[in-house]
């Protein structure tokens, strides 16, 4: 996910004036993949009992337990809302739904906790490549706007 950026190479107003399009990775790129990413572990069964708040009616010692309840409609809703700043955060929230069910299940063969165990996996294989891009585009971007300043 690359976007084209027009970059001066002469200072603006010159009679050259020409500009070189430079590309430079997109960090907002993040956004699309990670809703992606979401979409498709919704779509997965191995999710079912976490796209949403787990109901306490269901199992009520579940707040007694686990003192930070999450979910992937809630990392959905605030991925929509743009209440992420980047895909670490997303990362963070996504392993405490997996952290809370080890915290919770009755035992390590339980259906339900076995279900999230091929999920952490599927999704820490996806997440690596986002938040390595993400990265590389924040450096590259900090670079242009380094190198920008020093043309000024
Ligand atoms: C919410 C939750 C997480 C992990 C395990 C279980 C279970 O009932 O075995 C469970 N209900």
């Amino acid at each position: 996910d690359f976007c084209l950026q027009e970059e001066d190479t002469e200072a603006p107003g010159t009679s050259s004036g020409h500009r070189l399009r430079q590309v430079v990775p997109d960090r907002d790129a993040w956004k699309e993949q990670c809703k992606n990413l979401l979409n498709y572990i919704f779509e997965c069964e191995d999710s079912e009992p976490f796209r949403q708040p787990v109901d306490p009616q269901n199992y009520p010692d579940y707040h007694g337990i686990i003192d930070t309840p999450m979910d992937f409609g809630s990392v959905k809703k605030t991925l929509g809302e743009d209440r992420y700043e980047n895909p670490i955060e997303l990362c963070k929230d996504t392993r405490l739904i997996f952290a809370n069910a080890k915290a919770y299940t009755p035992n390590k063969r339980s259906k339900i906790y076995s279900m999230t165990l091929r999920l952490s996996a599927f999704f820490e294989e996806q997440i690596r490549t986002i938040i390595s891009e993400y990265k590389t585009a924040v450096k590259s971007s900090d670079s242009h706007k380094r190198a920008a300043v020093k043309t000024q």
